[in-house]
């Protein structure tokens, strides 16, 4: 029979136990229930930090599982005010969110990583997606959309409103694709997209907006510049394939691997390899080989 040092160590630890030779967890356990009556979520963490880097607790897994869902409260709090959605429950991304001050604290305390300690190491890029881009595209205020629908759907003319039902539509189907909205200068075009953006972000949607002038990225809400959003390389001339510098783990991934619509405002101004730098990488980090890795994309501009 072969006994795997981790499983002697088990069972050494568990025959100490038995022979009230070691310590078990039941006093850290304790403590940790006495904490959890505090309404502060992030002290339980700093207390959870404290003992498993500087007490040696024999399971410290045990220990964050009885206690996590006390120790992510205040960012699940901050996370449904942000995203004025009081039905977002408790996911493993909120879990890993905690995870990392509690890694943090540790790392400032004993210079040790969770991993050190027995726990499982917090996933920095999730929490970098999570944190920055993604929630920044959700982080409408749902009332303000809401009103600004009621108020401006009913001026759309009939044109216009077919415009706006089949970009629902086919937003709604995720089949993905290109439509061109061509229009003179002056004649609503601003008006219709940011009524077709707010109606996807009521929703929840992630509906990101590019332009490819810093002017016209303040007209819309939400808007960038094309090369800041999708990090277009500067030598778009002499470069012959281009690519946006968005590696798959970043934050700007999950933005755009989620994303329902893309706006492309001005885009007649725009060169044409940002363009294919777009299809490109959307391709890659959707894996999808469709037109813009399926992402349904909207181009505006006077033709
Ligand atoms: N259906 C509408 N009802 C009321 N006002 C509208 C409507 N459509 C457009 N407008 C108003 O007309 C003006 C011009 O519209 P908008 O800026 O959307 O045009 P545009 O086509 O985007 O122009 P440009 O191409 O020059 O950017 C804005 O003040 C806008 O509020």
């Amino acid at each position: 029979m072969y006994i795997t040092p981790m499983r002697l160590v088990e069972f050494i630890q568990e025959a100490g136990q038995r022979l009230q030779l070691l310590e078990n967890d039941d006093h850290w356990d304790q403590t940790l229930n006495d904490a959890i009556i505090s309404p502060y979520a992030h002290q339980i963490r700093t207390l959870f930090s404290l003992i498993i880097c500087t007490c040696f607790p024999l399971n410290p897994i045990d220990l964050w599982i009885k206690c996590k869902d006390y120790m992510c409260d205040d960012i699940l709090y901050q996370i449904r005010n942000r995203m004025g959605n009081l039905n977002i429950q408790i996911s493993k991304e909120i879990y890993n969110e905690a995870l990392i001050p509690i890694e943090d604290i540790c790392l400032i305390m004993s210079n040790k990583l969770l991993i050190q300690v027995g726990l499982t190491a917090p996933n920095r890029p999730m929490h970098d997606a999570f944190n920055k881009e993604v929630h920044r595209e959700k982080l409408y205020d749902l009332n303000t959309l809401k009103e600004l629908i009621q108020t401006n759907l009913p001026l759309l003319n009939e044109q216009k409103k077919y415009v706006f039902d089949t970009l629902m539509k086919v937003t709604n189907d995720e089949t993905g694709g290109i439509y061109f909205l061509d229009a003179l200068g002056g004649t609503g075009k601003t008006f219709l997209i940011s009524l077709i953006l707010a109606k996807l972000r009521s929703q929840n949607k992630i509906a990101l907006t590019l332009t490819s002038s810093g002017i016209a990225a303040t007209l819309l809400e939400g808007g960038r510049t094309a090369h800041s959003a999708l990090k277009l390389p500067l030598n778009m001339q002499s470069n012959k394939t281009p690519t946006c510098n968005i590696s798959k783990n970043s934050a700007m991934a999950k933005v755009l691997q989620q994303c329902q619509l893309i706006v492309w405002d001005e885009c007649t101004m725009a060169y044409k390899k940002s363009l294919e730098a777009l299809n490109k990488t959307l391709k890659d980090l959707r894996s999808n080989h469709n037109r813009f890795g399926g992402t349904m994309v909207l181009l505006a501009g006077d033709f």
